[in-house]
């Protein structure tokens, strides 16, 4: 299996950018990909030499989770293993309007700086239900919760650049179809596609993002068809530490601004499916997500 996964790895972040004084936040870091990029970027540091002994600095690296318990004993693994003493836990429900204002106001208190954001947390295939604000969950918690977070944070994220966010959508968004009028799954609902859904509204977003700054697994837990799958192909499916990758690679390569809303699947810019290239779809997501939220429409 090890060898088959290695071959199917094509993208692997080469990367060998530092991270020395750096902010990082990753949501869903407990788990999963968030797990294994929160890992790789509390690894990267510099040794500051004019110190005697001369002292390692790396990022400091902020694990957002709901659960703050299982956070906690994640980066007490972290830290072991990467020797980065600075992997800090903060609570952050994404399902949670409230949770999540008071997480970026807790933050902003206390931090200058953030430098990279990723947006990894996600809930897939969960049976319907709804965000304590009553957005339908994968809408609320994948597209709407992390719309609410970079808009929260999206000054301080000006302020410290060059700086990036990272939105983790997935190929499932090929799938995905934004319908206004069932957006909350008010007229239909099928689990399966509010999660391609909510992906597609990742790409949306980024490309929206990207086009105004003008700058230049547990996550199978909610079917048991797809564990039946996950048994089936998980010889070809790749690790937590793989799926990190992309995430990674867009988080540290050197001069990807370019390339700034730009969809990337195994290190590469991947196509994206018509309606995630769709400006005007792009444009109304953003103006009825910040209708949503409460949030200024600009
Ligand atoms: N696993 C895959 O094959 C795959 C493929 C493509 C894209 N992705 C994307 O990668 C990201 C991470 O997925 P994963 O496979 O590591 O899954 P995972 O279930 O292991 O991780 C998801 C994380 O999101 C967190 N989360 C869920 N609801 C939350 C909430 N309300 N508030 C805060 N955090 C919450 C969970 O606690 C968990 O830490 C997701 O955005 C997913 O869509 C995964």
């Amino acid at each position: 299996a090890p060898q088959i996964r290695k071959l199917l790895s094509s993208g692997v972040c080469t990367s060998t950018v530092q991270l020395p004084g750096k902010v990082v936040v990753v949501t869903g870091a407990n788990t999963g990909i968030g797990k294994e990029t929160a890992k790789d970027l509390a690894k990267r540091g510099k040794f500051i030499c004019f110190r005697v002994p001369p002292v390692m600095i790396r990022a400091r690296v902020y694990l957002a989770c709901r659960d703050v318990q299982k956070g906690e004993l994640v980066a007490r693994e972290i830290q072991t293993v990467t020797g980065n003493q600075q992997v800090l836990v903060r609570k952050l429900d994404l399902a949670d309007t409230k949770s999540i204002r008071a997480f970026a106001k807790g933050f902003l208190a206390e931090e200058k700086h953030i430098h990279i954001l990723i947006n990894n947390a996600g809930v897939m295939m969960c049976p319907y239900s709804k965000t304590a604000d009553g957005f339908e969950m994968h809408m609320g918690v994948n597209h709407l919760g992390h719309f609410l977070l970079t808009h929260l944070l999206l000054e301080k994220l000006k302020e410290s650049a060059p700086s990036r966010v990272v939105n983790v959508s997935s190929l499932a968004h090929h799938l995905g179809r934004i319908h206004f009028h069932n957006l909350q799954g008010e007229k239909f609902y099928s689990a399966g596609l509010a999660y391609c859904h909510s992906k597609l509204a990742n790409i949306l977003f980024t490309q929206e993002l990207a086009r105004r700054l003008k700058v230049k697994s547990e996550l199978i837990r909610h079917s048991s068809f797809m564990k039946w799958m996950w048994q089936l192909f998980s010889f070809f499916i790749k690790t937590p530490q793989q799926g990190a990758q992309t995430s990674l690679y867009c988080a540290l390569t050197e001069g990807l601004e370019v390339l700034s809303g730009k969809h990337f699947s195994d290190c590469h810019v991947a196509w994206v499916s018509a309606q995630a290239r769709n400006e005007t779809v792009a444009r109304r997501l953003w103006d009825v997500s910040c209708d949503l939220l409460g949030l200024p429409v600009d």
